[in-house]
Parts: structure tokens; C-alpha cells; sequence
């Protein structure tokens, strides 16, 4: 029998598919209570761990268990684990309520489940059409429904939010969190950071299906240094008294600026002023948390790599300033600071929840698409 600890752990996971290797030897663990963001650029190796971790591909090495036991092991595994994968298959001649009660019947679930989870997922009014003519959105949201029938107490889902509307995704973001506050488990994956910064509190990022990142998405915000530009009278003895007075990262850049970090502005003028030296100009900067993410990212596609979106810095530039967080994993070297072992804050049950009852059922998805 599984522990039911809702646990999902990785370990060494391999999977080569002829000549290309997905995913090589990724290790990482997502406690429950927590959302927990499985982030990486296209073709990470993202769906194909997912899709390990749920028993439909077959690890080349390692293991992907959740509640200490791979899939297939699970017993009933609907009630332990729900997964919304991309491209989910409905039959599209068959209604949402009927898809549902399919389903329903067989993880032997009664047929009221099913009404409670299509409003849940705010797919009353349309629970009659065919999944046919639904759109990406409603496929997502019934996809949805199916993997809370069994009331599981892990989730995984795949790019959710793929062709939900702001409100849909609003939605699903309250509705995870509220998931993961009740003791549970979410894994959710994206290419994105951005689109689920705000879901998720831990992260686990992958490129070229290797491990780069994972911890607290704290403890990566935090590791985000600031740099102060100077525009001085004089950038050498700028630089000269700089140090002079302790500040030893301080460079002069090739536009005759001074960039410092490890102090603030004001700190800077009182030196500069000191020193007798007229400053014209500070600016101060701060790489964004998704600059961090290329940066970590990278490896997959190597310097001078078309893969950055135009408005991003390239790495090299970011690099001199932005040194790699703690739980940088060197690409071949076990993660620097494995993941918590121990449940972060917000693990509790909520107060007046009853076990099992499912978070957030009066809220709706609003507006159908
Ligand atoms: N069945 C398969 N046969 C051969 N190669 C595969 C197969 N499935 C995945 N791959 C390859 O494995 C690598 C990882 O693919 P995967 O779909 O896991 O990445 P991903 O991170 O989910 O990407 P995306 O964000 O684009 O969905 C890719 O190079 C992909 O082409």
C-alpha cells in the first residue's frame, strides 16, 4: 500500500527515447501543502517526466512515486492522484455530464460527483453540449472536473492554463491554492514563469531534461542581486574610491559608467562626494524574476542561442551581475540545496474545512467561452 503522505518524488529519472534523451537523471520532491511549479523551456523534458509520474511512459532509469510507490501501485490511483495532461481526448459525440459519468462509473464514484465538479468548474450551463464543439478553455475545464471526481489528494497538471480566459485563469489560480491549503498536493507545469508566479510557492526548473533549479520561489526571488549605474565625473577614481572605502564589486563598464552592486545610492553618492567627484547620474536596476528563469534556463540552448524572447537581455550580459541562486544545480551535479524536507507554512487544513470537502465549490469560471 501506498504512505499517503502525498508526496511526489523523483529520483535519477531517465527516459531516452532512441537518440534523444528527455529526461536525465532529475531528481526532485513536491511536499504536500504546497503548489509547486514545474517550470522549463519548450521540450524540457516537462510532459515526459508528467507522464512517467502518472505510469504512461516507462522510465529508461530512476523512479517517479507518489505516496512512496510508482503508478501502477497505487491501488485505486484516481483517488490519489488527478491529472490534467495537454491534448486531453474526449469523445466528442459525448455530452461533458456523460463523459463524466463514464468516468465516474469507473473509479466507482456516485453520479452526483459529477454535478458537483462541473459546477465547480463552472461548466453547469454547458454540461448537456458535446465536447465536440467545446473550445480549448471548456476541454480544459472538463479535463479539469474528471481529474477531482475521485477526490484525489494529489494534482498534476500539465500547461493548464492553455486557452483559459483571464477569468479562467484567475480562477484556477485561487482554486490550487486553495487545493494546496487543505494538506495537498499540486504539480503544475508551464513554459512560463510569469503565468504562474503568482500560483505557485515552490519551483522546480528543468532544461535539456535536467534539474537547474529547485527550492522555495522565495529563495530564488531573493537571490535576484541589484546593481546601481554610476555616471561619474571621473569613473577611475570612482572606482579607486569605491573600494577605498570597501566595495569590492565595482566595474567600470564600457560607457564610461560605474556599475556597483552590494551597495544603494545613497551609500555611493555620500563616497562619491567625498572623493570629490561629480556624479551625474545613478540608476538603479534589478533583474525580473523571468530573467533569472532564461538565465537558469539557458544551457538548453547554448550561448548566442534565438531562443529568448526579443525584449530579454541576453544571458551573457545578465551573467556578470546575476550570479546563479542557491539551489543552482550545475548541469551533471546533484541539486546545491535539496527541497525542503519538512511541510511549509500553510500545510494545515483550513479552518472549517471538512476533510475531503473539495476548495472553493461555490466559486465559479464565470463567463463561458
Ligand atoms: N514519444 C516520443 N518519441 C520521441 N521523442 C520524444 C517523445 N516524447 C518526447 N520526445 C522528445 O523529448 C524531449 C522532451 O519533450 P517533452 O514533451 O517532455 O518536453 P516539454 O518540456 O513538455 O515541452 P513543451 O513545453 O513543448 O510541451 C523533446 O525533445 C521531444 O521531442
Amino acid at each position: 500500500m501506498h504512505d499517503g503522505s502525498g508526496r511526489i518524488a523523483v529520483q535519477n529519472l531517465t527516459k531516452q527515447f532512441g537518440a534523444v534523451t528527455a529526461v536525465q537523471n532529475l531528481s526532485f520532491t513536491v511536499e504536500p501543502g504546497s503548489v509547486t511549479g514545474f517550470l522549463g523551456p519548450n521540450g524540457a523534458g516537462k510532459t515526459t517526466t508528467l507522464r512517467m509520474l502518472l505510469g504512461l511512459v516507462t522510465p529508461t532509469a530512476g523512479t517517479a512515486t507518489i505516496n512512496g510507490r510508482p503508478h501502477h501501485q497505487l491501488g485505486n490511483p484516481a483517488r490519489v492522484v488527478g491529472a490534467v495532461l495537454e491534448n486531453e481526448g474526449f469523445h466528442p459525440k459525448r455530452t461533458a455530464r456523460n463523459h463524466l459519468r463514464v468516468y465516474a462509473a469507473a473509479i466507482g464514484v456516485p453520479d452526483q460527483r459529477v454535478d458537483e465538479m462541473l459546477g465547480l468548474v463552472g461548466l453547469s450551463p454547458a454540461a448537456d453540449r458535446k465536447a465536440g464543439g467545446f473550445s480549448l478553455g471548456m476541454r480544459q475545464r472538463l479535463a479539469l472536473a474528471t481529474a477531482l471526481l475521485g477526490d484525489p489528494q494529489v494534482l498534476v497538471l500539465d500547461e493548464p492554463s492553455n486557452g483559459l480566459d483571464p477569468e479562467g485563469i484567475a480562477w484556477l489560480r485561487s482554486f490550487l491554492r486553495s487545493f494546496a491549503q487543505q494538506g495537498r498536493t499540486v504539480l503544475v507545469s508551464s513554459h512560463l514563469l510569469s503565468e504562474v508566479e503568482q500560483t505557485i510557492d515552490q519551483v522546480v526548473i528543468v532544461s535539456a531534461g535536467m534539474t537547474r533549479y529547485y527550492g522555495p520561489l522565495d529563495q530564488l526571488r531573493a537571490s535576484q542581486r541589484s546593481r546601481v549605474l554610476v555616471q561619474p565625473a571621473d569613473a577611475n577614481g570612482l572606482v579607486t574610491a569605491l573600494q577605498e572605502a570597501g566595495l569590492h564589486q565595482v566595474e567600470p563598464t564600457q560607457d564610461g559608467r560605474v556599475a556597483v552592486s552590494g551597495a544603494t545610492v545613497q551609500q555611493i553618492g555620500d563616497i562619491a562626494a567625498k572623493a570629490g567627484i561629480a556624479v551625474y547620474g545613478m540608476q538603479e536596476e534589478k533583474a525580473d524574476l523571468e530573467q533569472l528563469f532564461f538565465q537558469l534556463t539557458s544551457p538548453q540552448y547554448g550561448a548566442g542561442a534565438t531562443a529568448y524572447p526579443p525584449q530579454q537581455q541576453p544571458y551573457q550580459q545578465q551573467q556578470e551581475w546575476n550570479a546563479p541562486p542557491p539551489g543552482y544545480q550545475q548541469p551533471g551535479q546533484p541539486p546545491q540545496q535539496p527541497y525542503q524536507q519538512t511541510p511549509p507554512p500553510g500545510f494545515q487544513q483550513q479552518p472549517g474545512q471538512q476533510p475531503g470537502q473539495q476548495p472553493g465549490q461555490q466559486q465559479g469560471w464565470g463567463g463561458q467561452q
